[in-house]
């Protein structure tokens, strides 16, 4: 497995090697040791799924401290545009997101640190799964307009099917101004 460091600090895409022969494929899918070596302790506590058509919207959200949540997002079927966004109070790169394909033939990976707000549009038909490094929380539930106009995000769809809740989320500003400046 190969882990890449991104512009934004403590973001890594992780690319597995995928074992392919003629019955079909294998790769890990996770590696504590791998991430370890690039600071990454989080105790994983709870694992997620969600099929989507394609021109979903997810996101982008977040969970507030002390129910923060890092993520490790992948596909396992289809194709998604995935982003995070840097909303860590103080961060030399705060509002800046972080972007990439995510689809079920690289099997590739993006690690989400606490503090940043996750979303993804879908490309095709997906199946989605992550770890959750805190327990959902639903109180504690957050986040940023998807198509926040100072966000500026490429979700590469042409008509978004969002969910009324994130159809309701605070932009950048908003979130900025409830928040005293990010998390
Ligand atoms: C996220 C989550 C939702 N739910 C429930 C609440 C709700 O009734 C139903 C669907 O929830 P949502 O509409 O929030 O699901 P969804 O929009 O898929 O939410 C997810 O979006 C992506 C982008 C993320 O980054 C995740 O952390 C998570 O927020 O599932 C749980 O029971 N446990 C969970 O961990």
């Amino acid at each position: 497995m190969e882990i890449r460091s991104t512009p934004i600090k403590d973001v890594y895409e992780l690319y597995p090697k995928v074992f392919k022969d003629a019955r079909g494929f294998f790769l890990e899918t996770y590696r504590e040791d791998l991430l370890e070596k690039h600071g990454i302790n989080t105790r994983w506590v709870q694992d997620n799924q969600s099929f989507s058509v394609a021109g979903t919207v997810r996101g982008l959200h977040f969970q507030h401290a002390p129910h923060a949540q890092a993520k490790l997002v992948r596909v396992i079927s289809g194709k998604v545009y995935d982003v995070c966004v840097d909303l860590r109070k103080d961060s030399p790169t705060f509002g800046q997101h972080h972007g990439l394909i995510l689809d079920g033939e690289q099997h590739n990976m993006l690690y989400v640190p606490a503090g940043f707000a996750h979303g993804f549009s879908v490309l095709e038909d997906a199946v989605f799964t992550y770890k959750c490094g805190s327990f959902y929380h639903k109180a504690s539930e957050g986040g940023v307009i998807w198509n926040d106009a100072q966000l500026n995000i490429d979700w590469q769809v042409e008509e978004a099917l969002v969910s009324e809740k994130d159809q309701e989320l605070p932009s950048l500003e908003e979130f900025v101004k409830q928040t005293g400046g990010g998390l």
